[in-house]
């Protein structure tokens, strides 16, 4: 197991932005996706000690989350900003120092940087700055990366390959992706959906590649999802069924909502 949450909380005045969430992520590629307001930002400010939790636990890797050391644990934040003046390459390299593990080079290859490595920060467009702010997170390659939303500003051909790299990278590195926005779900490790502060699911990989069926619409608006014989008797009962389609894991996470 990668991370273990236990009834953690966090409020804000009289907001409830995490209340007693308790998850677990798996080894490798996980989501932590939820709308807007749901607890996503709380979550990876309290693993990076930027705040305290009220009260709760994370574990990761068997440690206490605040135990971990630099080479071990590293983030990309959404809001990140670098100095203005300073190169990518020679941050990725301070970076690379700092972790013990100088594979500049390397990232600058998996991250498609090569264009803009001797541009400075100010010099790059918002995709660019995004794809740089993640990249910088895998120097080094620690244990383990979280990424606040890494596809912001991120156009929908680099946002495929930046995955594609995240699937790939998964076997070294454990990443966990927090975000409001999904892709390539049947491929994780593991899910959490946050709502209102609290989890609405977690699901590990075995689960993730069960989520598929069909959805059948009635036409009185009555919805059945993966339930033959609950289709059978509406059918029975004098129910016209207007639509089957087939469900996605896409399909099946907005249905939660
Ligand atoms: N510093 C703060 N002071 C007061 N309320 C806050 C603060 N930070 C967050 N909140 C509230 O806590 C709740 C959870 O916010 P949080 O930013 O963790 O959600 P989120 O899932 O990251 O949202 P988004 O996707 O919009 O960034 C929201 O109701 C938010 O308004």
């Amino acid at each position: 197991m990668l991370l273990e949450c236990s009834n953690l909380s966090k409020s804000y005045g009289s907001v409830k932005a995490l209340d007693n969430v308790s998850f677990t992520l798996e080894k490798g590629l996980s989501f932590i996706l939820g709308p807007n307001g749901s607890g996503k930002t709380t979550f990876i400010k309290i693993v990076s000690n930027i705040i305290t939790p009220d009260s709760g636990e994370i574990m990761i890797l068997g440690k206490h989350y605040l135990d971990l050391k630099p080479s071990e644990i590293a983030f990309s934040f959404e809001k990140t900003v670098f100095p203005p003046s300073v190169r990518v390459i020679d941050c990725l390299h301070a970076v690379g120092e700092l972790r013990g593990n100088d594979n500049t080079d390397e990232i600058i290859s998996l991250f498609d940087l090569e264009s803009v490595k001797t541009k400075k920060f100010r010099e790059l467009s918002q995709g660019y700055k995004r794809r740089f702010l993640v990249a910088s997170a895998f120097v080094g390659f620690p244990d383990v990366v979280f990424l606040d939303e890494p596809f912001s500003n991120v156009d929908i051909v680099a946002k495929k390959k930046m995955m594609e790299t995240f699937i790939e990278l998964r076997k070294e590195i454990n990443i966990v992706v927090v975000s409001h926005v999904f892709t390539n779900l049947s491929e994780l490790d593991s899910l959490v959906v946050l709502y209102n502060g609290k989890v609405m699911k977690n699901l590990g990989k075995d689960k993730l590649r069960e989520i598929h069926g069909f959805k059948a619409v009635f036409e009185d608006g009555t919805v059945v999802i993966n339930d033959v014989e609950k289709v059978n008797r509406l059918i029975f009962s004098g129910k016209r069924l207007t639509s089957i389609e087939p469900l996605s894991l896409e399909r099946w996470l907005m249905e939660l909502f």
